[in-house]
């Protein structure tokens, strides 16, 4: 079968937990990068933007908008999404978390250097005041290597995104989370996600300043 193609801007905004699921599950993928307002608006004049919005990702015959959507299809695609409904419905509220957390700091980028300094100020003291101690307490509670069902899911490939971000601010973050480290080591080690650790991978750069310009001049704010 064709490789998923993904069309987004070289970076990671909205599109980077598309990345990360494929990658964790083994499946390579191309992409195709936004870097000018003539490729946005060839997409959408061609009508393969639904709601005129990246990201785009097409895959099994089919044109998918909606981060949120495409990660659903995706990860029960791949069976990473529990084992019932009530396995699902935490994994969801997991990811929505980490979803939450992972756009405050996509956000930040176009922010002026005084707001975007306080707003990821602002994420630093969330992650570890209300995000983390969640999921340190979750991998207490249960005591197993993943935060559901004792199965590698969704969940745990998306809070490995957040921390490893989360970190990129402030290194230290997990010094109070043993639990959150050594589950960091855990997930890191597993040998689609090492891989996609390394350089050289698909993986991102955090948002720079040609990022945040090339976006702006693509969709014009
Ligand atoms: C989250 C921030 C990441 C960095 C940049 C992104 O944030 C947005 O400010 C822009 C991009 S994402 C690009 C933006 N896409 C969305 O907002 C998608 C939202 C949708 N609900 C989704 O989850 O996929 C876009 O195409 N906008 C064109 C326009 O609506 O006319």
């Amino acid at each position: 079968a064709a490789k998923p193609k993904l069309f987004y801007f070289h970076g990671r905004g909205r599109m980077e937990s598309i990345r990360w699921l494929l990658a964790a599950a083994g499946v390579e993928f191309e992409e195709e990068f936004l870097e000018t307002r003539e490729q946005y608006e060839k997409l959408q004049k061609d009508g393969r933007l639904l709601f005129g919005q990246v990201p785009l990702v097409e895959i099994d015959g089919m044109m998918l908008m909606q981060t949120r959507a495409i990660l659903s299809y995706l990860d029960a695609k791949y069976n990473l999404y529990g084992k019932d409904l009530k396995e699902r419905v935490r994994i969801d509220m997991y990811v929505d978390g980490t979803l939450d957390l992972m756009m405050m700091i996509a956000v930040a980028a176009f922010k002026t250097p005084q707001e975007k300094e306080e707003s990821l100020a602002l994420t630093v003291k969330k992650a570890k005041t209300r995000y983390f101690p969640v999921f340190e307490k979750i991998l207490k509670s249960h005591g197993e290597g993943f935060l559901v069902g004792n199965k590698f899911s969704w969940a745990d490939i998306q809070l490995l995104e957040a921390i490893l971000m989360m970190e990129e601010l402030d290194a230290s973050i997990l010094s109070d989370f043993p639990l959150l480290k050594a589950f960091k080591t855990r997930i890191s080690n597993i040998p689609t996600i090492k891989a996609f650790l390394q350089p050289g991978s698909q993986r991102k750069q955090p948002p720079d300043s040609h990022y945040v310009q090339v976006v702006r001049d693509i969709l014009q704010f």
